[in-house]
């Protein structure tokens, strides 16, 4: 069924609402302010409920709507390809960071109970030079029978042949050509994965990438090395191909300074303030730490009076606490103490020398930390929390939490290190109020 209608607002998931007979639709492929035409998704005639469906024609175009840079990514109606993996593709980068900002702001106020005039969404300037392309570190795919790698048609069971992926790096897309990956060098039927860190500073791929194919390792390394630069300094991570790292080529750069010059002004702050007890090693948290990406780093602050910061780790995936352990004692780090286990669970017997620490970074999954976690952070008496968020919905729920236990948000911050997706990643500042 095809309708013309008005679309409203920014939604979840890359959508936008808008109203048909007083009922919410969510629009894929749409942009506030325009007029289109939308075909709905089956099922579309239940009474009180919402219904789906995509754009087939621009009636009023929005000034952010552009022709996809990936048109195999664009809808289908509008002679795209219809596959996932980037649904802004149909947004400018200016319209992007538009729609990032504007939905975390919401959430934040609506889930999370803080008024902002604005959130700032910072653009990678690697990402401007390349139209929000090549930036993919990692990709896992599906081949057909043919051998073909293929992109699954948005909401069917579809494999579309393609034979590039515009979102991977350059050095992603050299070990694919190297390996034929996407003109038959890979089985039939077969899951297949490749994972090909940056390669910084002049260096050459050479062995660091892996090529797997069903689980099984065909080229490269089960151990790839990440390198990361930080305040003048080189941290090296040996992490599993098939393990959490961050995706784009640059977010652990940027990622990894930001939160490190929050904690490093904190910790200056609190020294000011404490005085006498500021003598004692600062103590961190790192909840949901993965291979260590922000530990390391955390473990070389200079604090100011010679003291290295003690910190305490939980991640609950085994394989990436043994490598974060291995990585830490590589660059001769003895003062992180890397738990394996659910964080909920690990933080209701940290050990006395932890216990109280004066800043806590958490990075956690897209479900958020959730209440005994923000409990637990709470009742260890931080005096500040830096929380790295990948889904703006739970990151205004724990704030909410976080409020409520007596933490004030003191700024927030966006990144756009996953361009033409609805996905943004955002890091808030939440500080103890006096007195509670
Ligand atoms: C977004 S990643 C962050 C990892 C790391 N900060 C980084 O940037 O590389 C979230 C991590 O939380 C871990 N995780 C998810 N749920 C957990 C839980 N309940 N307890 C402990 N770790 C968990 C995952 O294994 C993953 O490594």
């Amino acid at each position: 069924m095809q309708l013309e209608v008005r679309i409203e607002r920014y939604a979840d998931q890359g959508r936008c609402v808008a109203h048909i007979d007083g009922r919410v639709v969510f629009v894929r492929f749409a942009l506030p302010g325009e007029l289109v035409e939308i075909e709905l998704d089956e099922p579309h005639n239940r009474k009180n409920r919402f219904a789906t469906g995509e754009v087939v024609r621009v009636i009023e175009p929005s000034p952010y709507r552009v022709d996809p840079v990936w048109q195999l990514a664009g809808p289908a109606a509008l002679g795209g390809g219809g596959v996932g993996g980037a649904d802004l593709i149909h947004v400018s980068l200016p319209g992007q960071i538009e729609w990032k900002s504007t939905m975390v702001r919401e959430q934040m106020e609506r889930l999370g109970k803080v008024t902002l005039d604005t959130v700032p969404v910072t653009r990678l300037d690697c990402d401007t030079k390349t139209q929000g392309l090549y930036w993919r570190t990692r990709i896992e795919m599906v081949t057909n029978g043919e051998g073909r790698v293929t992109m699954r048609k948005r909401g069917t069971h579809v494999g579309v042949p393609i034979d590039t992926m515009p979102l991977a790096s350059s050095a992603l897309l050299e070990v694919a050509e190297r390996y034929h990956v996407f003109d038959g060098g890979a089985k039939p039927n077969a899951r297949v994965r490749l994972a090909v860190p940056e390669p910084r500073e002049g260096r050459s791929i050479e062995d660091n990438f892996a090529w797997i194919v069903n689980d099984k390792l065909m080229a490269g390394t089960e151990l790839v090395t990440e390198r990361v630069s930080v305040q003048g300094r080189e941290f090296t991570y040996k992490v599993h191909a098939g393990g959490f790292w961050q995706m784009h080529r640059m977010a652990p750069l940027v990622l990894v300074d930001y939160v490190l010059s929050l904690v490093q002004q904190q910790l200056r702050e609190l020294r000011k303030s404490s005085g006498e007890r500021a003598k004692n090693a600062p103590v961190l948290w790192e909840l949901y730490s993965g291979s260590g990406l922000f530990t390391l780093p955390m473990a070389a602050l200079a604090t100011g009076d010679g003291t290295q910061p003690r910190i305490f780790t939980v991640e609950g995936a085994r394989p990436a606490v043994e490598q974060a352990r291995a990585n830490a004692a590589a660059m001769g780090f003895d003062s992180i103490d890397a738990r394996i286990g659910d964080v909920a669970k690990t933080l209701r017997h940290v050990p006395r020398e932890f216990a109280h620490p004066q800043v806590v970074v958490l990075d956690p999954p897209r479900a958020g930390a959730k209440a005994e976690v923000c409990r637990a952070i709470a009742a260890s008496g931080a005096e500040s929390v830096v929380y790295v968020a990948c889904d703006p919905a739970s990151l205004a729920r724990d704030t909410a939490t976080l409020q409520e236990l007596g933490y004030r948000l003191e700024s927030i911050q966006a990144f756009d290190i996953y361009p033409h997706t609805h996905h943004v990643e955002t890091v808030a500042l939440m500080s103890r109020v006096e007195g509670k």
